[in-house]
This record gives structure tokens, sequence and C-alpha cells, in this order.
């Protein structure tokens, strides 16, 4: 599937990094000089960000070509993505350039903040694939995007989408601006004003988003939380306590303030005393982190966003269980990033036990005992493990994990695993032993016929002597050792 992107900017640049780290080429035509520069640091950012999101080894990622004209971009694509500047005139005329050069089938996605598909079609020679697909920033980790339009084209994009590690919701009924900024314009608005007025500074507000309900949204939205408001009598309680209150009113509703320069000065002044301490790309760094960490907390709990987690990294294992040749089995890559380094800047031992358990589960995957497979109410759970840590790990350094079956029986499986760094050199190795569960029962049981016959095709292919560690543990020291 070849994607184009029109436009490389905050935007832009977001959903050019997702769709190649998901591992699609994308083609992209932005006329700004610095697009190049600016599009690679949001790549970087992103890719970073990804590295940590996903536990599951990450696809090989697509390439980006700069093309020269819109014309060249989209020649040939399957789907455009428009992020260009949100004026009419100009996502007009774009579309007269796409059409001209672009497939009849090919899907034109808009990332419009507000207008609507009917507005973005007047003109069109094919309007019926014509779609908003409404992003939230930062595109690469925010999964949720308003696909805008009906038809074919919504249902061919939403697959594309969701491929890629997003939450389509399908809007019903166009509206000016979507869903998610009429409710974010309500919030802004009403934060403009108490500003305005003297009430609370940016810093203010941010606290009590980001310090009590933020917090909320993250994990339930505003209808799950209000309902537990409502105590055990729930939703209809909340209403009938709190519905009266919406008609006092409190909030200035429609009404807008005017953005004027004394405005302007107050909410730049505010924010830079807030923020300006970091550089854009850093407050970027340390959103993506944050970002990151409520996806873990949220995944550990098998909830909202954390669900989008899973299901990609079930999408990686299963897609890494197929690439193999050789033996050993080279089944799992591992990329070191900045965080993976402790204190002597050294890749940290937690990560090795992450890289070891990773490439334990591709194994599983290659073997036959996959996501589908744990689904039917069996799994392996490991109980032994043994890692030599034999070289200094860098940051940036991409490993790459050598498999061996040193053994089995019908509940155990006996692994080995060697960590190369891109040198070629073993920088650990690990050793684990493996039990066939019952999961519903939570006892050892013997593997099913096909299983068996996959690791004896595995273990027929392992003709060289077991490793001269294998099966022993930590040496004794000789000076002294504690007597029990
Ligand atoms: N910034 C945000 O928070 C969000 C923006 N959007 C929407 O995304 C779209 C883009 O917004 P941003 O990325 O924020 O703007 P931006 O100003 O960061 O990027 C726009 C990019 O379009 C490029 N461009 C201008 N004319 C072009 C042309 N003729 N052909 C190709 N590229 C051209 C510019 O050089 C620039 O790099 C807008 O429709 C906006 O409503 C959607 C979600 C969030
Ligand atoms: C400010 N904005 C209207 C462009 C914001 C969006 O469209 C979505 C977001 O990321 O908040």
């Amino acid at each position: 599937m070849k994607i184009a992107a029109i436009g490389g900017g905050v935007i832009g640049g977001g959903w050019i990094a997702r769709f190649i780290l998901a591992g699609h080429d994308v083609a992209v035509f932005d006329p700004h000089p610095e697009a190049r520069r600016i599009v690679s640091e949001v790549m970087a950012n992103a890719g970073d960000a990804w590295q940590r999101l996903y536990q599951a080894p990450l696809p090989s990622p697509g390439t980006i070509s700069w093309a020269a004209s819109i014309a060249e971009a989209v020649s040939g694509a399957d789907y455009i993505q428009e992020s260009v500047p949100e004026r009419l005139d100009l996502k007009h005329r774009i579309i007269v350039e796409i059409e001209a050069a672009a497939s009849p089938q090919a899907i034109l996605a808009s990332s419009t903040s507000g207008f609507k598909p009917s507005e973005l079609r007047e003109g069109a020679t094919h309007p019926e694939r014509i779609l908003v697909a409404h992003p939230f920033n930062p595109v690469y980790l925010l999964p949720v995007v308003e696909v805008v339009g009906g038809g074919d084209a919504a249902q061919r994009a939403s697959a594309l989408l969701e491929s890629v590690g997003m939450k389509p919701v399908q809007i019903a009924r166009e509206i000016d601006a979507h869903i998610g900024d009429r409710l974010l314009e309500a919030v802004w608005r009403e934060a403009l004003w108490l500003i305005k007025d003297g009430i609370a500074t940016t810093q203010e507000i941010d606290d009590i988003i980001r310090y009590g309900f933020g917090l909320r949204w993250a994990q339930m939205g505003l209808f799950e939380t209000y309902r537990i408001a409502g105590g055990e009598a729930g939703m209809r309680h909340f209403l009938s306590q709190f519905g009266p209150a919406l008609k006092w009113p409190w909030t200035k509703l429609m009404d807008v303030p005017d953005l004027d320069d004394e405005l302007v000065d107050r909410i730049a002044a505010q924010s830079d005393l807030q923020s300006g301490a970091h550089s854009v790309r850093e407050l970027e760094r340390i959103r993506d982190t944050n970002l990151i960490g409520i996806f873990h907390a949220l995944k550990a709990n098998d909830w909202g966003v954390g669900k989008t987690v899973s299901t990609m990294e079930n999408r990686f294992y299963a897609r890494e269980g197929k690439k193999v040749t050789g033996y050993p089995l080279r089944l799992h890559e591992a990329h070191v990033t900045g965080g993976w380094l402790d204190y002597n800047g050294h890749m940290t031992e937690f990560r090795y036990l992450q890289v070891l358990g990773d490439a334990t589960d591709a194994f599983l995957i290659h073997m036959g005992l996959d996501a589908e497979y744990r689904a039917g109410g069996h799994s392996a759970y490991t109980v032994e493990t043994h890692i030599r840590h034999l070289a200094e790990v860098r940051g940036g350094t991409r490993l790459i994990v050598e498999t061996r079956l040193l053994g089995y029986d019908e509940k155990r499986l006996r692994l080995h695993h060697a960590i190369l760094d891109d040198r070629g050199e073993t920088v650990a190795t690990g050793e684990h032993m493996l039990l066939h569960v019952d999961t519903g029962a939570n006892r050892t049981v013997a593997m099913p016929a096909a299983l068996m016959r996959a690791l004896e095709a595995i273990i027929a292919q392992d003709r060289a002597p077991h490793p001269d560690h294998a099966g022993i543990g930590i040496r004794a020291v000789r000076l002294k050792e504690a007597s029990a």
C-alpha cells in the first residue's frame, strides 16, 4: 500500500511518523524549506516513543520519499492524508491538484479540525472518496481519529487506520468541528474567559486539569466518570442532583472572548512563565513520556487505550513469528534507546530480561503457541531463568537474539538465547525453562501433538553441542562461601 502525505507540519509529521513506524512507505509533499528537518525531528521523537510504548518488537519501518509536487506524491497512492493549513480555499486548491493526479479509487482524507466533508467535496470529481480523518496531537501516539463522510471510503480508511494502531470513530452525521473539538472548544472558550476576567492564570487552569479531572478523562471519559459521581444510584441520581445547575448557568456558554492584543499578550506571558524553561521539542518529549506511562498503566489494567496497545503488540508478535530462516532461530530484534540505560550508561538489568522474554515470546509464536492458542486456555509459563551479562551494551545498539531449543518433553521446554550486538558479539545469554500449562486449571499439562511435532522439527535443526554454560548456575566464589 502506498501512502501520500500532503503537508508535513505538526499534524502531517505525526501522520508520516505513524505510517512509517507501522511499516508503510510514505511519499510526502510540503513546500516549506525546512519541511525535511521538521519531519525528521518529529520522526525521531515518534520512533523513540514507539520503542518505549510497545514491548513487542516493532515491524521494519517503511521509507519516506520526498516528492517535488503534489502530483508526484499522490501518483499511485492508495491513501492520501491532507494536512495543510486550516483554510477552506487552500484545501479546495489542493484537492483539485490531488484529483488531477490520483487514482479515482484512492482515499483522500483530510486532517481538518473543523470543515465538514460536504464542504471539502464542493466541486470535486470523485466526492465520495473524500473524507475527514481528524486526529489528535501527537498523531503517532494518540489513537483516536474521527472519520467523517461515511460509505465505502470511510470503511476502508477505518480499516487502514485501525491497522496502524488507531481507534477510528466513525461519525454518523457531519457537523462543524466534529466531536472532539466541540468538547475541547467549550473548555478552551471558558479558560480564555477565566484569564481575561483575571480569575485564573494559565498555570492554575492547567493544574486544575492535570491534577484533577484530566486524570479521570484519560481512563473513563465524561459519562462513566459522572456515573460513579452519582453514587450507588448512578447516572440518574447524578442527573437529578447536578442537572439543575446547568441552567444557572456557571459558564459563559457561546460567548467568545475577543482575542485582542491585551488578552493574547497576557496568555503568552503567562504561558512563557509557566513553560518557557523548556523548548517545544523538550515539552513534546516530556508529554510523550507521560503519555506512554499512562498507556502502560492502562495496559496493565486491560482498560481503554491499554487495549489498543495490547492489540498492536499481538499483531507485532504475530508478524515477527512469520519471518524465520536458518538456525539458531533469529526471531527477535531490539533497539536500545536512551530510556533503557542505567546510571553507568549501559543497558539496565531488567531490559536484558525484557529482550530475553520477548525472544521467548517470539519462539512460542514460532512454534504455534500464539495468541489464538492461548485464547484456548493453554499457555507457557517461565519457571527458571539464568542470565549471563558478557559485554556492555550502549544506547543506540541494535540487538538480535539467536535462539536454540536445547530440549523438550511433553510439558517442558528448555530454551537458550544469545543476545548479539550489531558487531555480532554476544553481549548476554539466557537459559530458560518453561512449563506448558492449562491456564484455567492452573496446572501443567502435556502439549498437544501439533506443538510436539513443531518442537521436533525445530530441535532436528539443533546439531551443535550445548553451550558450555548450559545447565550451570552461578559458580561458587573461591575465597569464602556462606556455609549454609
Ligand atoms: N495542530 C493541531 O493541533 C491539529 C491540527 N489539525 C489539522 O491539521 C491540519 C494541519 O494543521 P497543522 O499541522 O497544525 O499545521 P502546520 O502549520 O503545522 O502545518 C501545515 C503544513 O502544510 C504545509 N503546506 C502549506 N501549503 C501547502 C501545500 N500547498 N502543499 C503541501 N503542503 C503545504 C506547510 O508548509 C506546513 O508544513 C489543519 O487542517 C488542522 O486543522 C488536526 C488536529 C490537530
Ligand atoms: C486546536 N485544534 C482545534 C487544532 C486541535 C485539534 O484539532 C485536536 C487536538 O489535537 O487537540
